[in-house]
């Protein structure tokens, strides 16, 4: 269980950006953390990465203090963070190097996901030689390469054009489902979050702080019922109506 309690979180010249941040994320939990620009979404998964520093409070994987030397932590960033100086095929088996596997595994799993994430041709590309959306593909696939302890997932599908987006939620909750690693989802998509999370925490104002916690009843339908069922968009519905109120 990944436990963020009482975690305020600033920036040295700008002062105070999240303000008393408390929620959990079990086994089988995906939460999304949704709210306007600027509430300092970003900032809480850099603080669970360790790569802002700058908190007060606790952050726990399983009761102890995160490690990403120890604990594997899938994190797709906004900006993809793929390494400009290594090949797309480089860039994906990085995601294997906390989970010693069988090269074979490591191997077979890398084939499965360029075939699902449509990346044959690219993979002796450089970053700087893709799309936008290519570059996206390559991030979720270099997470995906191995099941990690938990997945920070920073926009993870907004370069993507909406079939491919929804294909990739898809196979992100089929994959995902094997394992049921904590997740926290960012995304501005209300439909997205009601398509994938099982909570919902919704940020507002400057400095952040948790504006409401809402449980997503839609969470267990299957995928193909999800998004033609009256209680997805129920759930959007009621969503929408918290983020509006003041
Ligand atoms: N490295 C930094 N140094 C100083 N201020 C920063 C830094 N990174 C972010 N900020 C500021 O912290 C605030 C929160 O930024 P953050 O990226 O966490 O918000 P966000 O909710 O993820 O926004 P968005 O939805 O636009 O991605 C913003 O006002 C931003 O300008």
């Amino acid at each position: 269980m990944l436990n963020i309690d009482k975690v305020s979180a600033s920036y040295d010249d700008v002062g105070l950006i999240l303000d008393d941040i408390s929620f959990t994320v079990s086994k089988g939990d995906i939460v999304a953390l949704i709210g306007p620009s600027g509430t300092g979404k970003s900032t809480l998964l850099n603080s669970i990465t360790t790569l802002h520093k700058e908190y007060e409070g606790m952050i726990t994987l399983n009761g102890d203090v995160i490690n990403p030397k120890k604990q594997k932590i899938a994190w797709i960033p906004q900006n993809y963070g793929l390494l400009p100086w290594e090949t797309v095929k480089e860039n994906i088996l990085l995601g294997g190097t906390v989970r010693k596997l069988k090269p074979s595994d490591l191997n077979s799993r890398l084939n499965h996901l360029v075939e699902e994430l449509g990346l044959e041709g690219l993979l002796e590309r450089y970053p700087n030689q893709l799309s936008g959306g290519q570059q996206q593909r390559v991030a979720i696939a270099r997470a995906m390469l191995v099941t990690p302890d938990i997945f920070l997932l920073d926009e993870p599908f907004s370069a993507l054009d909406a079939l491919t987006r929804e294909r990739m939620q898809e196979l992100f909750l089929t994959q995902w489902s094997k394992e049921l690693s904590p997740t926290i989802l960012i995304t501005h998509d209300v439909e997205e979050a009601v398509f994938m999370a099982s909570q919902l925490v919704l940020l507002s104002g400057k400095p952040g702080t948790i504006k409401a916690v809402i449980d997503n009843p839609s969470f267990s339908l299957s995928l193909e019922e999800k998004r033609l069922s009256p209680l997805f968009y129920d759930t959007i519905k009621q969503v929408r109506g918290a983020m509006e109120t003041e």
